[in-house]
């Protein structure tokens, strides 16, 4: 076969339509260009969160369960308020920011609270929030056979810091459970519909608290579920699971207020939302409940 011969790149790049760059009059050096976003002037309005969102990042979390440390693809939104003294913020401080985070800081609401206040200050403000949702994995031993595999859960941290009011700190995180019907149980001669739920719970917690909420909220969901979702099931695992689900029936009613007594028990945990959706295996909708308390 003959082998063709190419044009060298940069000829193939301007038959492709590439042009050279013109002079052009406008300043090339940082010092000399415009500053719009520090033009001081009366811009009408503050403005409560300005930055930017779907910012996806490496991550190093930590937890009381095995993987003790893992890396996480994390996605990030960074926002400041905005005087109205002021046009715009300088964006760039938030990568900037976000990378040196990186670089030295495992991810938690400690850390998260030490760039929130970074941020602020970063970008002259008096106030900063940041959301970062991450996948968690933790190591699920099968009941029976202690058969090993990863499960996961999703997290999302939210901080904000204000300078006159201090810090705001809610956790989030949504766990994968498993919920046998009651009712279905009652009336049926054998057999009972289940069906694979997702309880979401968001905690405001007391800033001093250094407890390990993903492995605590993962706790709440799971102890009071009718069975747990493992990733490796041998027979007498399936056996366990299907009997534990049968023992232990729960409307999504039911989830709701169980997983609720054990947040409430919390002291550091001062407010919480509770999620829970069943996808039903007897109809195409979904079951639904959500339960708010706030103790403050
Ligand atoms: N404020 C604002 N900035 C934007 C917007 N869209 C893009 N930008 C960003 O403008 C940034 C460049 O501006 P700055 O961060 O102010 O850059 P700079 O002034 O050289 O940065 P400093 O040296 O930190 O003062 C880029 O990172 C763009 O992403 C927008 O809608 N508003």
């Amino acid at each position: 076969m003959m082998t063709r011969v190419l044009p060298p790149k940069a000829e193939r790049h301007r038959l492709f339509g590439s042009v050279e760059p013109i002079e052009g009059t406008k300043p090339k050096n940082k010092e000399a260009m415009t500053d719009l976003q520090n033009k001081p002037s009366d811009y009408f309005f503050p403005i409560q969160q300005v930055g930017i969102s779907k910012v996806k990042y490496p991550v190093m979390v930590e937890s009381a369960w095995a993987p003790e440390t893992q890396t996480a693809t994390a996605e990030f939104r960074l926002t400041t308020n905005l005087g109205a003294d002021y046009k715009g913020i300088n964006m760039s401080r938030l990568t900037e920011q976000l990378h040196a985070f990186y670089q030295v800081h495992l991810l938690s609401p400690e850390t998260l609270r030490e760039l929130a206040a970074i941020l602020s200050r970063e970008m002259n403000q008096t106030g900063a929030q940041i959301e970062v949702t991450f996948p968690w994995f933790f190591l699920k031993k099968a009941p029976s056979s202690q058969k090993e595999g990863l499960a996961h859960a999703e997290v999302t941290y939210r901080v904000e810091f204000d300078e006159a009011s201090g810090y705001k700190t809610e956790i989030s995180l949504e766990a994968a459970i498993t919920t046998l019907c009651p009712c279905s149980k009652e009336i049926s001669e054998y057999s009972a519909h289940n069906q694979r739920g997702f309880v979401t719970m968001t905690i405001r917690t007391t800033d001093d608290s250094e407890t390990d909420w993903k492995t605590a909220l993962v706790e709440a969901a799971e102890s009071n579920a009718s069975s747990i979702l493992y990733p490796v099931l041998k027979r007498p695992d399936e056996k366990a699971v299907t009997e534990r689900a049968y023992e232990n029936p729960r409307f999504v009613e039911d989830l709701a207020r169980l997983v609720a007594a054990d947040l409430y028990e919390h002291d550091e945990v001062r407010e919480f939302t509770i999620h829970c959706r069943n996808e039903e295996s007897i109809h195409q909708h979904d079951a639904v409940a959500k339960l708010h308390y706030n103790k403050d």
